[in-house]
Formats: structure tokens, C-alpha cells, sequence
């Protein structure tokens, strides 16, 4: 039962248009448009010019009622454009969110007293699942909330989540423990415990922000408000002084007419920065929609704009340049001891283990050497993992056994003792070392008996986009606790610019910091709990979706993929946000320039006949020039759409070049672009009237 990556479908789709179109209507609600200003003010524009059009037709108005009719319409049109290209914008996402709830439908769980397979559970629903509460999936069943592994391991489809039907596999222990509800086991049984209360899980998370109910402004989308907002206020002053002025004028020209509340409503309109404003909106969720079609999801918007500017990536690199399944494919024994004596030491430092690289110790040992010891002796102490010390083991019946990073179990049986490292060891370690492998010292007491081979792989292809990555200026840095010979294989295959090794977690936050006080951009991919506080510093923190709890809970971009060089498309996509904003802000203020030659000649014309060397236009009559010039303010709106939607098209090129082309395009064409149109409608007008 397997379910298919879905369909992409286009914005411009039917399913997605017509839903959008009911949608643009309630978007009108005032309630819900003040929260876009300029677009705001324009809506109170059509509804003054609307009111004039009823006072035209009852004889109250001076003005010819088609014209006044007319204004009105395109500047509702204006206003519906605008709402329409958010709605569009929402659309997929929407759709996507709807499937996403099917599958949070009434799904029951088995609850656990105590993490344990022999102990009796209670059926009960997912949504009285708590926090810390333990249950039992078997193979078939939904897991119903998001968790740890605490016991067991098993194949999950997590298809419903991520559209994706390969199975990954879910294990206790080491980095890959983390479980989403919503996914199925498909194979085993595990225990989870339940890290997220009802309500409050990844999937309704997701639901919530591909709906846009909890989508925040960035605050480059505020800035930018900001400033349209202030050149609003500017020609709403304008326009109201207008009014007086032309009185004042016609009375001492002795000749013309007064301007007009709907000409200088259209003047108004006309010049605010319409295009922009009603386009902010869609830019970004779109945005955040092209990357979601990327099987990424953004916690936040600000995160994709900062991921625009990225300097450095840092890297963590088991589990996400690497596959991260560890595994030991060799013992070698130093110090004149066999092999045999070293699978036993390793089993023993094994037994208790829970994460892969324990297991796979296990598992080889068994196989290879036809070990058995599945008991360890009550008296036994587990030494559990850890990051800091990079070392784990047993005691018991008298014996410490560990293994561990070379220097770590080195300078753990010096505390017991030990006079002499055997020679060859260094050999050996850096042997394995050096073919990118992670050697694990293997030690009895004040013993070391030799080296574990563990080996990994370099997840494929990533070589090439590490380089278009460096092509655009972004340094990669891989983090590893792992040994410098080891990172140094695998920086050098992956292509990596540098790295850092055996870095414990707070090296990892240090190195961010650092980069970040040089005034760089910081972005960090991860996947371990030990990645998390790194995570939290960066600016743009991307998870693995196969990366533990923590780890996705510090992010604020997880790749449900779990590809290190999604970083690319993310960074792409925030570039593109910032220069698809650029862009049209650009070409909306410049159309606005050219705007002022088609309607102030015609506006005073009749007042002061001097002003005909601004009519370099020659429009048809003064209501059709401020009549094209509304209709073409409205029809650059949807003509503009595919732009805002798809973003502009992005180009590896550096800053200040890139600057300088979009300013030539979009301010010039910005400029041209009027005077073709507005002349081009006037003209169509000419030839109906
Ligand atoms: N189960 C284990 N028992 C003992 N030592 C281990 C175990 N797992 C890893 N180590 C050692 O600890 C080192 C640090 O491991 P860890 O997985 O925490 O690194 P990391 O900082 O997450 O970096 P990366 O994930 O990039 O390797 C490893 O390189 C290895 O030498
Ligand atoms: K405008
Ligand atoms: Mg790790």
C-alpha cells in the first residue's frame, strides 16, 4: 500500500483557480485587507467612486455616468486582482493541507504503562495521548503522534507525511529515533514516546503554516511596507491639497472646471505604489510554496530571506552528508591479541549500546565470530554514549570495557594506568582513518585490544551541488566530532571548502557564533540532538526530517527529504523572494512616474492651456486619459502575476552585477511600459466612444 509522491500542479490550474477566484472575494472583507494597507486605502477609493456612480445616475453628480461607472469597476478590479493573486498564491497549499488532515483522522493508540513489549497496554484515542506517555506500534498501524523510539526499530512509510513511499528505517538510540504521527510501521514493533500534546504536533504544525494561519510579515516585508505605506500618505496629501488648489485656480484663470472627487480618487490610486502593494502578499507565499513543492517546510518566512543572503553552511556529517548507518565491518586486533579477544571486548562495550554503531558492534561480532552473550550479569553498569565524552561501554564482574574515539579511549586507560599504547595502533587507526572511515578503540581495563572499523557512506551526488553552492559564494563546513583524518577523507570526497573536527556541541555553537560576529549569514544543516543548540544559533537551521526531536525542534526549516543540498533550493528560493520584491518595487514606482504625463495634463488642462507641452501623450479626451491610465493601473496587476508567483528567474551571478541588470529591466520597463499601454487603451476607448 503504497502511496506516490502527488502530482505537482500548477498554480494556474483550474482546482487551484477556481476556488481562488471565491476565495478573492472574501479576502475583500475589510477585517481582512487592512492588514495590506495601500490595497486598504484602494478599496476605500472604490467604494467612494461606487457612491459617485449611484450620485451620476440620480443626476447629484456632474460627471457622465460611464465614466464615473467605469472608474469604479476597474478600481474594484484593482483591489480583486490583488486578493486574487494571494488566493492563487494559497492554493496548493491549501490543497495539500486538506489531504494532510485525512490522515489525522480518529486514529487510536496503544498505551503503555512502562516501555517495555511484555507489559499490557490500553487502546485509547490519539488525542488523549500526552506528553511522555509511552505506546506500542506494531506492524499495520498508524503511529499516532510524534515521538522517540525508545525500544525497537522498524520500517516506517512515511509516504502521508513526506509524499515520498520509500520506507526509512525508525531505531532507538542514535540519531535516526525520531517518528512523526501520521506515519505507518510497516514492518516490527516499536515503543514510542510521545514528545507532543494533541494539537501541538509536526503535522498540525504543518497544516497551520501551509494554511497561512500562522504566517508572520518578515521584516523585509515590513520594511518594505513601511515605505510603500509613507508613499501613500505623500500622494494621499497630494491629491487632498489638489482639490482647493484647482478651485482656487478657476477662479483666478477665469476659466476650466475644478478637479473632480473621482478624477482625483483615480490620480490617487494611479500613484501609490499599487502594483507592489498588491502583489507583497503572493511573493512570499509563494515562495514558501516553491519550496514546499521541494518537500521542504519553512517554520517562518524570515528564515527562507535570511537563507538569500547565506555566507557559510555548516555541515554536520554523519547522517547528513553521510547515510548515517554506521557500521562495523571489521575488528583489528593490536598489541599482539587476537581477533577473537577483541569482538569479545567489543561485544562486551556493546551489549547495552542502543545506538546503531553499538549495534552493528553486535550484530558483526555475532555473526563473525559466532559470539553469543545476549545477558550481561545483573551487576552490570551501562555507560551510556555521549557527545562530550565519545565513549561507551560496560563495567562488570571487575572489568571495564570501552570503545570510543581513538584520543578519547587513549586517554581513558591512561587514568587506569596504562604504560604503553601499543605502536601500531596510530597506524591502524589512521589507516581506517583515512579511507573516511570512523575507527573505534576497543579497550579491557588499562588494556587497548585493537580498532572497530566503521564504515559509511556519502549520500550520492552531492559533490556537484556543493559546487554550485561555492559558485554562488556560499562556504561549506563540515562539523564532525569524528577524528581530523577521518573528516579529512570525507571533506575531501564530499568537496566540502573546510572542516572542523572532533567538535563537541559547544564547538559547534562557538564556530557559529564566531562567523556570526565576523558578519556572516550563518546557515547550519543537522540532525543530531547533539546538532540542536548549533541549530538554535543559526540564523537558517535546517533539519533532517530523519534527524532526531531536538533537532527538528531548533530548526526552522526541515527538508522532509533529508538531503544536506536542499540548503540550495532554500537559499534559491529566498533569493528569488528578495529580488522578485526588488524587482516589482522597482517597476511599480517607476510606472507611477510615468503615470503623472497621462493624467496631470489632463486633469488642469482646461485650467492652464500652458500645460499642453506635458501632453506628450495626445490622449483621445481628458476622461478617457484618466480612465486608460486606471484600467492599465489594474491590468498590470494580473499581467504581473505569473512573475510574483513563479519569482524571478535566478541567475548565479554576483550581487552588485545582478543589481544593476534587474534595476535596467524592471525601472526601464517600468518607465516604457505606460506610455505604451496607457496610449494603446486610450486609443480601444477612441474606437467604442
Ligand atoms: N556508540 C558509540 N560508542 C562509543 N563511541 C562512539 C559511539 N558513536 C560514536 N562514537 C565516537 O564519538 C565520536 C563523535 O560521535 P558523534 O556521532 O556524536 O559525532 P557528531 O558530532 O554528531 O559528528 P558527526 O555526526 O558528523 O559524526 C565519533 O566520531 C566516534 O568516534
Ligand atoms: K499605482
Ligand atoms: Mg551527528
Amino acid at each position: 500500500m503504497s502511496i506516490h509522491k502527488p502530482e505537482p500542479i500548477s498554480i494556474f490550474d483550474s482546482r487551484i483557480m477556481k476556488p481562488a477566484l471565491i476565495e478573492s472575494f472574501k479576502k475583500l472583507d475589510p477585517r481582512q485587507l487592512w492588514r495590506n494597507p495601500v490595497m486598504f486605502c484602494v478599496e476605500i477609493a472604490s467604494v467612494i467612486t461606487l457612491a459617485t456612480f449611484v450620485m451620476s445616475l440620480t443626476g447629484a453628480n456632474r460627471e457622465p455616468a460611464w465614466f464615473t461607472g467605469l472608474v469604479s469597476v476597474w478600481l474594484w478590479l484593482t483591489v480583486i486582482f490583488s486578493t486574487f493573486a494571494e488566493a492563487l498564491a494559497e492554493g496548493r497549499g491549501k490543497a495539500r493541507a486538506a489531504s494532510l488532515r485525512k490522515t489525522r483522522t480518529d486514529v487510536t493508540a496503544k498505551r503503555l504503562a512502562k516501555p517495555d513489549f511484555t507489559s499490557a497496554f490500553t487502546t485509547v484515542g490519539a488525542n488523549q495521548l500526552r506528553k511522555d506517555d509511552f505506546i506500542l506500534v506494531e506492524a499495520g498501524e498508524l503511529i499516532a503522534g510524534d515521538g522517540d523510539v525508545v525500544a525497537g526499530a522498524a520500517l516506517v512509510n512515511e509516504s502521508a507525511v513526506t509524499g515520498e513511499s520509500a520506507p526509512v528505517v525508525r531505531e532507538s538510540g542514535g540519531d535516526r529515533s525520531a517518528v512523526t504521527g501520521g506515519t505507518t510501521v510497516i514492518a516490527n514493533s516499536i515503543i514510542v514516546r510521545i514528545t507532543a500534546n494533541p494539537g501541538e504536533t509536526f503535522l498540525d504544525r504543518m497544516i497551520s503554516l501551509i494554511e497561512g494561519a500562522k504566517r508572520r510579515k518578515t521584516p523585509n516585508e515590513i520594511a518594505l511596507e513601511v515605505l510603500l505605506i509613507a508613499l501613500t500618505l505623500v500622494f494621499l496629501l497630494v491629491c487632498a491639497n489638489i482639490s482647493p488648489l484647482s478651485m482656487y485656480s478657476v477662479k483666478a484663470a477665469g476659466q476650466g472646471s475644478p478637479v473632480s472627487l473621482t478624477v482625483l480618487t483615480a490620480l490617487f490610486v494611479c500613484l501609490a505604489p499599487t502594483t507592489i502593494a498588491a502583489l507583497l502578499p503572493a511573493i512570499g507565499i509563494a515562495g514558501m510554496d516553491r519550496l514546499f513543492q521541494k518537500n521542504v517546510i519553512a517554520l517562518s518566512g524570515r528564515a527562507i530571506e535570511a537563507a538569500g543572503d547565506v555566507n557559510v553552511l555548516l555541515l554536520d556529517k554523519t547522517g547528513t552528508i553521510t547515510l548515517g548507518n554506521r557500521e562495523a565491518v571489521a575488528f583489528v586486533p593490536v598489541g599482539g591479541h587476537s581477533e577473537q579477544e577483541l569482538a569479545e571486548a567489543a561485544l562486551m562495550a556493546s551489549l547495552t549500546d542502543e545506538t546503531p554503531e553499538g549495534r552493528s558492534i553486535v550484530a558483526l561480532a555475532k555473526q563473525k565470530h559466532g559470539l553469543k552473550g545476549d545477558a550481561l550479569p545483573p551487576d552490570a553498569e551501562t555507560i551510556a554514549f555521549s557527545a562530550e565524552t565519545r565513549l561507551s561501554g560496560v563495567n562488570t564482574g571487575g572489568n571495564r570495557y570501552r570503545k570510543g574515539a581513538a584520543d578519547s579511549t587513549v586517554a581513558f586507560v591512561r587514568t587506569l594506568g596504562a604504560r604503553a599504547i601499543p605502536g601500531e595502533l596510530t597506524d591502524v587507526v589512521d589507516r581506517i582513518a583515512r579511507a573516511g572511515a570512523t575507527p573505534l578503540v576497543v579497550s579491557c581495563d588499562a588494556e587497548i585490544l585493537g580498532v572497530v572499523n566503521l564504515k559509511d557512506i556519502i549520500k550520492g551526488g552531492i559533490q556537484e551541488r556543493f559546487q554550485q553552492l561555492r559558485s554562488m559564494g556560499i562556504k561549506t563546513v563540515m562539523i564532525t566530532g569524528d577524528n581530523p583524518l577521518t573528516a579529512a577523507a570525507i571533506a575531501a570526497e564530499a568537496q566540502v571548502d573546510d572542516f572542523l573536527a572532533q567538535a563537541r556541541p559547544e564547538d559547534k555553537l562557538r564556530l557559529i557564533k564566531e562567523n556570526q560576529e565576523a558578519g556572516y549569514m550563518v546557515a547550519m544543516t543537522g540532525d543530531g540532538t547533539n546538532d540542536a543548540p548549533a541549530l538554535a544559533q543559526a540564523d537558517v537551521a535546517v533539519a533532517m526530517n530523519t534527524g532526531t526531536q531536538p533537532a527538528r525542534e531548533a530548526a526552522n526549516i526541515i527538508d522532509l527529504d533529508s538531503n544536506p543540498t536542499k540548503l540550495l533550493d532554500i537559499v534559491e528560493v529566498g533569493k528569488q523572494i528578495l529580488m522578485t520584491r526588488g524587482n516589482l518595487t522597482t517597476f511599480s514606482i517607476s510606472n507611477d512616474v510615468a503615470k503623472y504625463f497621462a493624467i496631470i495634463p489632463a486633469m488642469l488642462l482646461s485650467i492652464y492651456p500652458q500645460l499642453e507641452v506635458l501632453n506628450i501623450m495626445h490622449l483621445a479626451t481628458p476622461l478617457s486619459a484618466i480612465l486608460s491610465a486606471v484600467i492599465f493601473n489594474a491590468i498590470i496587476i494580473p499581467l504581473l502575476v505569473p512573475l510574483a508567483l513563479r519569482g524571478t528567474k535566478f541567475r548565479p551571478m554576483p550581487a552588485e552585477k545582478l543589481l544593476i541588470h534587474n534595476l535596467l529591466i524592471y525601472g526601464a520597463g517600468g518607465i516604457i511600459a505606460p506610455f505604451v499601454g496607457i496610449k494603446g487603451i486610450d486609443l480601444m476607448i477612441g474606437m467604442f466612444a
